[in-house]
């Protein structure tokens, strides 16, 4: 039987990621794996309208339509200075381009709106892994720190 008064081990968990069904946990990946996907959206060719801010000179009326321009150029800076806390964040950003050019075209023919329906069918695609991840990485973060308290 046990030693009175002997404590039982307890199995530190490795802080910052920790192997769980065979997929590292780290709550930090999320940064690299967006810079990844803007790099990747910025090399196609259906990303050139959205890669800088739309330019005002050439649509005077843009900004009687639109409230809130962005543009790949901005995401990338603002993830680049770390003022993304997350990549739901991140996501919200990417999707105001697109939904900005939903609101501005000026028919569902229009070059720019087609290519806005194929980036952004690529981005949901690679986009949702990435958060999925972050969010199982984030419970198994709080977990482990449960078990310290
Ligand atoms: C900024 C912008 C978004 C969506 C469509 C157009 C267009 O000119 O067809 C456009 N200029």
């Amino acid at each position: 039987s046990d030693t009175p008064g002997t404590s039982t081990g307890h199995r530190q968990r490795a802080q910052s990621s920790s192997k769980k069904r065979g997929v590292a946990l780290d709550v930090n990946a999320w940064r690299g794996q967006c810079r990844e996907l803007l790099r990747r959206m910025l090399e196609s060719a259906d990303s050139e309208p959205f890669r800088q801010p739309v330019d005002l000179f050439a649509y005077p009326d843009y900004r009687d339509i639109i409230d809130t321009p962005m543009d790949l150029g901005t995401v990338s800076e603002t993830l680049a200075v770390g003022n993304y806390e997350n990549p739901v964040e991140f996501a919200k950003d990417v999707r105001l381009i697109f939904s900005n050019s939903k609101a501005y075209t000026p028919n569902k023919k229009s070059r720019i709106y087609s290519m806005t329906l194929s980036l952004s069918a690529f981005f949901e695609t690679q986009v949702l892994p990435i958060i999925s991840d972050f969010k199982s990485a984030l419970r198994n973060q709080r977990r482990s720190r449960q078990h310290l308290s």
